[in-house]
């Protein structure tokens, strides 16, 4: 199987999007790159990227979404406000494999502003060594997430 990627930033993370944009282009794992933008100096509130990235991967348009802001804190929030989407903001490496095998996270992101970026695009890179494993004995706690999702009343 191949990867269906999107990725998205803010002016703040544009340059790092960048980077691992061109990454991927030429990582034979991934079969596909949608860039959200927005270019370097856009005023694009991040927001209304992370939202049209999530709303891709729950509709089944990508498999997955990389984030970039400042932090990879807004991106996040932003993102997990549609149904069905785990983003996490994770800078280093075992949060990055745990977000996959533990939590089935669809969205990394991260902040330009808080790592470097060699360090960033490695974590791009091994990010996608990780499936989820729907038989692990993490699935039914990922369950209950989505359960308060349908049911957040109880
Ligand atoms: O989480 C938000 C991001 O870090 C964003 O790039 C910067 O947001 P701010 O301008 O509100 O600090």
């Amino acid at each position: 199987m191949g990867w269906r990627i999107v990725v998205g930033s803010d002016s703040a993370g544009a340059d790092y999007r960048l980077a691992i944009a061109r990454d991927y282009a030429s990582d034979a794992r991934v079969v596909s790159i949608v860039d959200l933008g927005v270019p370097p100096g856009d005023d694009t509130p991040y927001p209304h990227i992370a939202v049209q990235a999530a709303r891709m991967v729950a509709r089944g348009e990508a498999d997955r979404a990389v984030l970039i802001c400042g932090t990879g804190l807004g991106v996040a929030i932003a993102a997990n406000k549609v149904a069905g989407i785990r983003a996490v903001t994770a800078h280093d490496s075992y949060s990055v494999e745990r977000s996959v095998l533990s939590n089935n996270a669809q969205m990394l992101c991260m902040g330009q502003r808080v790592i470097g970026l060699e360090l960033a695009r490695r974590l791009a890179r091994e990010w996608l060594d990780y499936t989820f494993d729907p038989q692990s004995a993490s699935a039914p706690k990922v369950a209950a997430i989505s359960n308060y999702e349908h049911n957040p009343a109880v």
